[in-house]
């Protein structure tokens, strides 16, 4: 399939500019297409239940702040930007009822429509506006002048709208100053929740953890180490954003492009490739969105259990150490 890849001068931000937009939930990408919906001229609203700690926050950047059954009682777009095991009570308890003929109804991710948690009306568009970045970069990048790209997908066309209206609303958080590319709900969870599993965050996180594990037991100062596999990391992966993986290589001196070339597939092996080959497979089957939404409905103890070793990780403390020494890196 021939890649179809959007650019703002193909967007006609007044169809997005024309609708009454809820955006349901306040996290990482609530807030950044809230406001840069906001700032692109849309009418837009927050929806959050009562309790939640967002509502103050979003209220101060003078949104105007639903419980998300009113949200989209009101709007004629929601878009779902609640975390992935909740949506599906989200949908069924506050969007269904309040769903109208003629709606839209959009994802900032495939999982609940690719793995048949929501099942909407056919008589609302389902579309997907997804970017391919942490949403406190796609706000920064947005108010920087830049964009994040998207990713768009239709999976119900019930106006004939619906890819025109996904992309107008990708151009207004920004993504068509980057790029948009057309996909589909199936191609963009599966390749998503690969990504973040074998290389972005779970890939990334233990070559990271098992660089410094292997120095420091082998007598090497841990801030050394630090230095060496997490600082420097992301000056290195800068020059792959910047020009590849090429262009990363021409910076580096020859005996690191040595090593880089002789080593690194003794590391990432045939028996990795494989392992990453077996989580597409449990992506693509189904194994993993069945896991996580059991390990969700009980309370999520492997999560935690993780989550709190991951965090007691020695590089943890290390680095917040050296971070703190650095101006601009300390909060
Ligand atoms: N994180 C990212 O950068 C990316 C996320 N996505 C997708 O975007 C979606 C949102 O993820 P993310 O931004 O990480 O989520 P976050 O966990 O950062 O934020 C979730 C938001 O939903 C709110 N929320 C929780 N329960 C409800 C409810 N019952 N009704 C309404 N709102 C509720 C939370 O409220 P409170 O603030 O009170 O906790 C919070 O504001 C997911 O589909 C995810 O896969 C896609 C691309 C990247
Ligand atoms: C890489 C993780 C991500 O897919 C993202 C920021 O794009 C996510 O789900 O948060
Ligand atoms: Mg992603
Ligand atoms: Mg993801």
């Amino acid at each position: 399939m021939a890649v179809e890849i959007f650019y703002d001068a193909d967007a006609d931000l007044g169809i997005v500019q024309g609708r009454k937009v809820a955006v349901i939930g306040y996290g990482s990408q609530g807030h950044a297409h809230a406001l840069s919906l906001r700032d692109s001229g849309v009418d837009v609203r927050v929806g959050l239940p009562e309790g939640s700690k967002s509502r103050a926050k979003a209220e101060e950047e003078g949104l105007k702040v639903l419980t998300p059954a009113e949200a989209a009682a009101e709007a004629d777009l929601i878009m779902i930007l609640a975390p992935d095991t909740k949506q599906r009570e989200i949908y069924a308890n506050d969007i269904a009822p309040n769903l109208k003929q003629g709606d839209a109804l959009f994802f900032g991710h495939g999982f609940n429509i690719r793995y048949g948690l929501i099942q909407p009306p056919a008589d609302v568009d389902v579309a997907m506006v997804a970017p391919k970045g942490p949403g406190h970069l796609v706000r920064r990048q947005f108010v920087d002048g830049k964009g994040v790209p998207c990713l768009i997908a239709v999976e119900q066309d019930a106006s004939g709208n619906a890819q025109a209206l996904a992309l107008s609303y990708a151009a207004a958080i920004g993504g068509a100053r980057a790029g948009v590319i057309k996909t589909t709900f199936k191609e963009e969870t599966e390749t998503d929740l690969f990504g973040e599993q074998a290389v972005l965050c779970g890939g990334a996180s233990a070559l990271v953890q098992t660089g410094f594990e292997v120095l420091v037991e082998a007598g090497y100062q841990p801030e050394i180490a630090y230095f060496e596999v997490l600082h420097e990391l992301k000056l290195i992966v800068d020059l792959m954003w910047e020009g590849g993986i090429a262009g990363q290589r021409y910076s580096i001196s020859d005996t690191a492009e040595y090593g880089d070339l002789s080593r690194g597939p003794r590391v990432i092996d045939a028996h990795v490739k494989e392992s990453m080959r077996k989580i597409l497979a449990e992506v693509q089957d189904g194994t993993f969105a069945k896991e996580w939404v059991a390990e969700d409905e009980a309370g999520r103890p492997n999560f935690t259990k993780l989550q709190a070793e991951g965090n007691a990780h020695q590089i943890e403390e290390v680095g917040k150490k050296l971070r703190a020494l650095m101006s601009w890196t300390s909060k």
